[in-house]
């Protein structure tokens, strides 16, 4: 892989290209300007990151390809949020390269520049704007995302009306967009933050625990969502509840994280006869 990685010299800043497309849905894979000939939209190589000699990444390797709805799992401390933190500018790796498409270093760039260039990331909270209706929080992310040509005071042409009315459906929140976000139950604002993420349309989507402390028919709703997302979007999805991944997995590749490298990839079943899986799992 790292022939790929010296294709091209390494940007310093943004710029992928990206602009707004209104006149379609957000149901597609937008990539204009990210380099994804190769087929993979993350590519992880050889990543370490250490906390004073303390490996919590351990030369880990990872490709996520386009389209491509990724589960990860791995017991406590396995090193998954560290790594969605390399991968979204949080942390600086001590050593190994993370590019996002063939191109785009993520390791020389902001927290703030890799968001921009289309990496969106929902943390384990919801963080929705609580005092505001659930159409006032999808209409504010479309309103922050840089290539929407807009003002916050401007106002939503049909189009815009329409997407909104598309992620409302999409998210299960049809009919109660005039609700105030903090009076939803943890679960809709799960959905909500999603759906806000939506709106930036963004290539590559990354979600810490998404069902933590969802009801289990939440939890079925949002396995529902994700499936509908499915080769929409490239998504990585950090999940302790096995349920769920079986779900979402679907066939698709699962990758097993232990001490910070990655112990097993494969199918939801392949990962789950893995003797040293099970010996991770169930302890020694
Ligand atoms: N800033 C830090 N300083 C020191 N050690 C850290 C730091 N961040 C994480 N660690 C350690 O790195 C290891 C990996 O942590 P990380 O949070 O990435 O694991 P995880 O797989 O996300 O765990 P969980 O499933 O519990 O969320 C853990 O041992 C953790 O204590």
């Amino acid at each position: 892989m790292s022939e790929m990685y010296n294709r091209a010299a390494p940007q310093e800043t943004v710029d992928n290209g990206q602009h707004a497309d209104h006149g379609t849905s957000y149901a597609r894979i937008k990539q204009d300007g990210l380099d994804t000939s190769h087929g993979a939209i993350l590519y992880l190589e050889n990543i370490t990151v250490s906390f004073d000699g303390f490996k919590a990444i351990n030369n880990l390797n990872l490709d996520i390809s386009v389209g491509e709805l990724r589960c990860i799992i791995g017991p406590n401390g396995a090193g998954k949020t560290t790594m969605m933190d390399v991968i979204t500018g949080k942390t600086r790796p001590t050593a190994g390269t993370a590019f996002f498409g063939q191109t785009i270093d993520l390791t020389r760039m902001t927290e703030y520049e890799i968001a921009h260039a289309g990496i969106g990331r929902k943390f384990q909270r919801p963080t929705v704007f609580e005092q505001h209706s659930v159409f006032e929080n999808l209409e504010m992310a479309m309103k922050m995302d840089k290539r929407v040509k807009t003002t916050l005071f401007a106002r939503l042409n049909s189009e815009q009306v329409g997407k909104i009315e598309e992620i409302l459906k999409l998210i299960r929140l049809n009919g109660q967009e005039n609700r105030v976000a903090g009076l939803l139950s943890h679960g809709q604002k799960q959905w909500l933050e999603i759906g806000m993420l939506l709106m930036q349309e963004p290539q590559l989507l990354l979600l810490d625990e998404p069902v933590a402390g969802m009801s289990d028919a939440e939890t079925v709703r949002t396995a529902e969502l994700l499936n509908e997302l499915r080769g929409k979007h490239s998504i990585m999805v950090v999940e302790h509840d096995m349920g769920f991944v079986e779900e979402i997995s679907q066939g698709g590749k699962v990758t097993v994280l232990h001490e910070g490298s990655v112990l097993a990839e494969g199918t939801m079943q392949q990962v789950q006869s893995d003797d040293r899986v099970i010996e991770v799992y169930l302890g020694r």
